[in-house]
């Protein structure tokens, strides 16, 4: 979709900004460029929409060498967002909004219709924010309004530069998981650029690491982190790679561990014995429909003159469905100050599958390393235990 030729931007004072860059970025896939300050970011950024022109070599979209598309023209297939959102501060959210629709010749109505759809999207109700000024928003929801406005037009690329740099780091996160529900929604070619690693990280379907203008690697995240290619890299990502690496692993079902299961409304004398046969200290007790309710500790049950185990069981709201990443399971068992998490059907939230403890979480994390290691699946890999030493 955006395909990078030896493309190098040497400014007139005679510093190079770009080096013979040469890269691609496929339709639909999210590409972070990262890097510290002055590597060239957004100089490559500017290059596709013509606003800064390269001194050599070529860029393609669609296949399409784009030194020979009007620059006007280019534009309004591209998508742009900045970190000064630049929102026109004497005309409304809405207006903002449908400001390309409107500069396309949309009727009013059209334009308006699509920006109360896109605000909608970006997580902003149109009835409540529609008709504010930019100067009545936060931050994060300027932010947000920047990315509908970039999207109005339905453009199929979009570049992004530091678009969440500007708020604090709570609201970031949150832009940043709005941003990538989005995305699966929109399927978007981006070029986002940041000097966050962690965003990097989290955003990327592939990364490309920056040194001083040129890509010292470009690959996906769990790539980046697992197999840094050059002493640069590894550096870059911090000595804590391992840390990083827990919010690109998600968790997977052969990490889970299956604890005795029962129900609400088995009577608590069958329970007990149940657990006793299966040498279990508790077990996760699960609703009328297999959904989670909670757990219930074997010495409850044995103490228990009668009943049904509803009457001794404790409710349990630590779950994440499969697939969320490590560092959520490591951050919910914190926040629930909880010795293990359930995990959950991520498209039936109702469905158990099984509890994540730190040990499992431990050994997910090391599987994977050791996965991308070898190119193997992580269900694939052996570990060497204590037992085994
Ligand atoms: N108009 C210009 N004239 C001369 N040098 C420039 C110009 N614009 C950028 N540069 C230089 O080119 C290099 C790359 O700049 P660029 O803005 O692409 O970096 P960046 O990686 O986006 O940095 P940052 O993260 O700080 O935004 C820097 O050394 C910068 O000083």
């Amino acid at each position: 979709m955006i395909r990078f030729e030896h493309v190098s931007k040497r400014y007139a004072d005679g510093t190079t900004a770009v080096d013979d860059l040469s890269f691609e970025v496929a339709e639909g896939e999210l590409v972070t460029l990262v890097g510290p300050s002055g590597c060239g970011k957004t100089t490559t950024m500017k290059m596709v929409n013509r606003l800064i022109e390269p001194t050599s070599g070529r860029i393609f979209l669609d296949g399409e060498d784009i030194a020979s598309v009007d620059p006007v023209e280019l534009r309004r297939r591209i998508g742009y967002v900045i970190q000064q959102v630049g929102l026109f501060p004497h005309k409304t959210v809405l207006e903002n909004t449908a400001t390309v629709p409107h500069l396309l010749g949309w009727q009013r109505k059209k334009a308006r219709a699509r920006a109360a759809e896109l605000l909608d999207l970006v997580g902003l109700d149109p009835a409540v924010y529609g008709d504010r000024y930019p100067e009545q928003l936060s931050g994060g929801q300027r932010q947000r309004v920047g990315v509908a406005r970039a999207l109005a037009a339905d453009p199929p690329v979009l570049l992004m530069d530091e678009p969440f740099g500007a708020v604090d780091p709570v609201v970031r996160e949150r832009l940043q998981t709005e941003f990538l529900r989005l995305q699966s929604q929109v399927r978007k070619t981006v070029l986002f650029v940041t000097h966050d690693i962690e965003e990097a990280v989290r955003l990327g379907d592939r990364i490309a690491v920056y040194g001083e203008g040129r890509i010292e690697q470009f690959d996906p995240p769990a790539a980046v982190l697992g197999t840094p290619a050059t002493p640069y890299v590894a550096d870059f990502v911090g000595a804590d790679r391992g840390l990083k690496r827990l919010s690109v692993t998600s968790i997977e079902p052969g990490d889970l561990e299956q604890p005795p299961v029962l129900h609400l409304d088995d009577p608590v004398d069958r329970a007990a014995a149940r657990l006793t046969a299966e040498g279990g200290r508790w077990a996760v007790v699960l609703d009328h429909s297999d959904g989670l309710h909670g757990w219930v500790s074997a010495d409850a049950l044995h103490g228990a003159a009668g009943g049904t185990v509803a009457d001794h069981s404790r409710r349990m709201d630590a779950w994440l469905p499969v697939g969320a990443s490590l560092k959520q399971a490591f951050s919910t068992m914190l926040q629930h100050d909880a010795g293990w998490i359930a995990v959950l059907d991520g498209e039936r939230a109702d469905h158990f599958l099984g509890v994540l403890t730190p040990a499992r979480l431990h050994e997910a994390l090391r599987r994977s390393i050791d996965a991308d290691a070898r190119g193997a699946a992580r269900a694939d890999v052996a570990l060497e235990t204590v037992a085994d030493a």
